[in-house]
């Protein structure tokens, strides 16, 4: 046992072995989820002009009594309406310029109107600029609206498309070559005899891929033997990452050490102080990373988690890569831990957190109902209900 790496030593050391992928501009369409790879400088302000909030009139606060006479109509998408005189207002509607002479906005439920006139029927407590957005007051050409290294959130789109631009420069995509092993695995959905499992790993790992900039293929139900095992790494050598699931341990049959190995591949760690993921595999074939998790589901995602994905956003150029670690009451006593970080499929929700009784590496069905990893430092001392605790969301 004392040959197991230290959990953070290892996450270092797979960072290491990776270099940020070079950047490549694309349209704002393509970027969700890419990480930004040069800091995104404003092209102009926004709003560009004082704008309307509000559908009503715009008025100059010098005449808040009215009546006004009624001149003109101010639209969004329209130039900006005739400059106005004293005792005049101007229809206006939500986004359109505000008109020369006017610098604040009553909503049209708060007057009447004959069509020439309009007079206040209702006024609560009414304030220069009231209703008016203002020039620059969301942000201004120049400023910079977001860092490098941000993830592209849907929000985060939004706002370089408003702040002017119609590119992006990104990290690259990260492509990644998803490969399961096992003579066990058939097809999902296919009837299954005794000695058979459906191959869910890589879908799962698939689905975890998807909500980062990568591209991922699979190659699914490879037999244990070294003949497939290596045309399957050798088929994906054009790969930034190759991720193994399965056949990472000590049997007879867990042969994806010995095919990389006789493919040239060069192993940089194996066997981590966690639980689970004790066999994760760490190394390089050419030019592609080789990261081979353990075959158990509950195991694979963790591994998956804590490495494969950090890896990915590291080298697609992301500022923050780690998961978030949050912090939660444990609404259970907690065991101390020996030289294995450990990783509790949990429930956590507003009041706490609660670790399931069953840690079985093998049970999906606790992994599926599970929306936290309870994380445990290697060494932690017992724990009591009530005490503060760190998770990542999953
Ligand atoms: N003597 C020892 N035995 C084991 C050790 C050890 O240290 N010494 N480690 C155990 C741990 S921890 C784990 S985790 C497993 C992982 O082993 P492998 O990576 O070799 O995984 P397999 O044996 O191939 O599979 C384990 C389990 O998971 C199922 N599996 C595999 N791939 C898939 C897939 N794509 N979809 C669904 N299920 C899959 C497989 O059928 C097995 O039931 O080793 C322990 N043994
Ligand atoms: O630690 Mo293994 O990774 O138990 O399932």
């Amino acid at each position: 046992m004392s040959s197991l790496l230290p959990l953070d030593e290892a996450q270092n050391r797979l960072i290491a072995m990776a270099e940020p992928l070079p950047s490549e501009t694309v349209p704002v369409s393509d970027a969700k989820s890419c990480y930004l790879a040069q800091d995104l400088v404003a092209k102009r302000s926004q709003p560009a002009a004082d704008m309307s909030a509000m559908d009503g009139y715009a008025i100059n606060f010098e005449d808040r009594e009215g009546p006004w006479q009624l001149v003109g109509e101010c639209k969004a998408g329209s130039p900006p309406c005739p400059a106005m005189q004293a005792g005049q207002a101007a229809r206006i509607f939500t986004g359109a310029l505000m008109p020369e002479g006017a610098d604040t906005v009553v909503m049209q439920e708060n007057v009447e109107s004959d069509g020439e006139q309009i007079r206040l029927i209702d006024d609560p407590s009414p304030v220069r600029g009231r209703h008016v957005r203002h020039a620059g007051g969301d942000f201004k050409a120049g400023d910079i609206a977001l860092k490098a290294g941000t993830r592209l959130t849907a929000a985060a789109l939004g706002h370089a498309v408003i702040a002017g631009v119609g590119e992006l420069s990104v990290g690259r995509r990260v492509n990644v070559a998803i490969l399961s092993t096992g003579d066990e695995l058939v097809t999902p959905g296919t009837a299954t005899q005794p000695h058979q499992i459906p191959a869910s790993n890589d879908v799962m790992v698939a689905a975890l891929l998807d909500q980062l900039p990568a591209r991922s293929r699979s190659i699914s139900r490879i037999k244990d033997d070294m003949e497939s095992l290596c045309t399957a790494l050798e088929s994906a050598r054009d790969c930034d990452i190759i991720v193994t699931i399965g056949g990472a341990s000590v049997g007879d049959h867990d042969l994806v050490a010995p095919a990389f190995k006789q493919l040239g591949g060069e192993t940089d760690f194996w066997k981590i102080a966690m639980k689970p993921g004790k066999p994760l595999m760490a190394g390089k074939l050419g030019n592609s990373l080789v990261l081979a998790l353990p075959g158990n589901p509950g195991s694979a995602f963790v591994t998956a988690t804590l490495f494969l994905l950090p890896l990915i956003r590291y080298m697609a150029g992301a500022t923050n890569y780690m998961p978030v670690m949050k912090s939660a009451i444990t609404n259970s006593a907690l065991p101390p831990t020996n030289q294995r970080a450990e990783f509790l499929r949990a429930k956590a929700d507003g009041t706490g957190i609660t670790a399931f009784n069953s840690q079985d590496s093998a049970k999906l069905s606790i992994l599926a109902a599970a929306n936290a990893l309870l994380y445990r430092p290697a060494h932690s001392p017992e724990q009591e209900k009530g005490e503060n605790v760190s998770y990542i969301e999953i």
